[in-house]
């Protein structure tokens, strides 16, 4: 049955949710599932921008008759060739044969290769500041690349002043009855997965996101309809959500804090990342997550490892190497550019140790513009008495370096 939403008079969302998908790019688990968005424009000319996975198929193609109610779909946006928005494309061209494919090169290129199906008849070919007329509707057709694939585009509808944004502001979970950001509580249900969407799947390419915020900016957007999750479209909520993209682009903390990462076999490295969140607590800090790397999805961690100002990565040697599960998440945040934060180290082990080394390595040759604070500890086993000082010390350095933090704000 039908469920399409008015974004304006002539303007509908056309996605559903998608509760059954256990990870998203079957890596980041997906609690709160995710919805996928696409949108009608009823107007002379018919137009979709974007489609579905197909995992809603059903639902997708029953708003897209009720909308047409018997017409031809004249335009179909591709701003993003990934298949959770294409796997509808080829049965779109094969129900309305004439309808005119919009993308570069690029698209159709991936569009082939993923498909097997050539349109070249439908391709209809645009580059940066393409415009179509669709009656009282003109899209500009602007090139993102890179954000998160090399085939994006966004689309502006300048009559409305909707910026079609492809996976840039989008964010885990799904939309439940209310399709605007405005109309619910966005910070306390939706802002953790929006930077853990952000990070993990577009973290890698903050050049290019605050190239395409410059190139957005000067629209005068009224509007922004991402490919997952709630639309902004108030002044306040598009001004919170580019303010968040700021920060997240620059690799710039939100938040004076301290997330401990600690991967353990015994205990004896969980039980020194309690004992220094306790030294924190002490000192003040109010701030403080703790992690077991081999528990948690890396994807949280990276996410909050983003939004706070100081990192410490705790983990015992294993077989003359890192803790395995340690290794994966930094070579996860290396993989995404993680960089602009400061992080302390404390290494385990018995009898030849290589942790520390490890992560001393990797945050002083790996990664840029990572700041150690305190003097990395290398512990043998358990943590004794005669060791507290070490560990005072360190949370010092660590308190002493969040005092001396400044949190950038930005202002659009
Ligand atoms: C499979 C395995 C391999 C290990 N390899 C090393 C090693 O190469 N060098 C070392 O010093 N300790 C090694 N250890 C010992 C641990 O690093 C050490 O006992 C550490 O204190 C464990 O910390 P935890 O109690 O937090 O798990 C290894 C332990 C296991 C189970």
């Amino acid at each position: 049955m039908h469920c399409a939403q008015k974004l304006t008079d002539n303007i509908y969302w056309i996605g559903s949710n998608d509760w059954d998908t256990e990870r998203f790019e079957n890596l980041f688990p997906i609690p709160l599932g995710v919805s996928y968005n696409s949108y009608f424009i009823d107007d002379e000319k018919t137009c979709i921008v974007d489609s579905v996975d197909d995992s809603i198929r059903q639902e997708f193609f029953d708003n897209v008759e009720h909308l047409l109610n018997g017409r031809q779909l004249d335009y179909l946006i591709v701003n993003h060739m990934e298949p959770d928005h294409c796997s509808t494309l080829v049965e779109l061209i094969d129900r309305y044969p004439n309808v005119k494919m919009v993308g570069n090169r690029t698209t159709f290129r991936l569009f082939e290769q993923f498909y097997g199906r050539p349109c070249p008849d439908n391709y209809y070919e645009v580059k940066e500041g393409s415009t179509i007329e669709l009656g009282k509707h003109t899209l500009h057709s602007y090139t993102m690349p890179m954000v998160h694939w090399p085939e994006v585009t966004c689309t502006f509808e300048s009559t409305t002043g909707i910026l079609f944004s492809a996976d840039a502001f989008g964010t885990f979970g799904t939309i439940n009855g209310n399709i605007f950001a405005d109309q619910l509580d966005f910070e306390r249900v939706y802002e953790d997965e929006a930077r853990r969407y952000y990070t993990n799947i577009v973290g890698k390419y903050g050049v290019q996101v605050q190239n395409a915020i410059k190139k957005a900016l000067p629209l005068g957007i009224k509007m922004i309809a991402p490919l997952h999750g709630p639309i902004w479209r108030t002044p306040e909520s598009i001004n919170y959500m580019i303010q968040k993209y700021m920060h997240w682009s620059t690799y710039s903390a939100e938040k004076k804090g301290v997330v401990i990462a600690f991967g353990s076999m015994y205990g004896n490295t969980a039980e020194m990342a309690q004992q220094l969140a306790k030294l924190l607590s002490l000192r003040g800090i109010t701030d403080i997550k703790i992690y077991d790397v081999s528990k948690t999805n890396a994807s949280y961690i990276i996410a909050d490892a983003w939004k706070y100002s100081h990192l410490v990565c705790m983990a015992p040697t294993y077989n003359l190497a890192l803790y395995l599960t340690m290794e994966n998440l930094l070579y996860e945040l290396k993989a995404l550019n993680f960089h602009n934060h400061k992080v302390s180290i404390v290494g385990n082990h018995s009898w030849a140790s290589a942790a520390m080394k490890r992560m001393v390595d990797y945050f002083t040759n790996e990664f840029k513009d990572m700041e150690i604070v305190g003097t990395p500890l290398d512990i043998r086993g358990a943590l004794h008495p005669a060791q507290r000082p070490l560990f005072e010390k360190l949370a010092d350095d660590i308190v002493a370096s969040i005092n001396a933090t400044e949190i950038k704000t930005f202002s659009l």
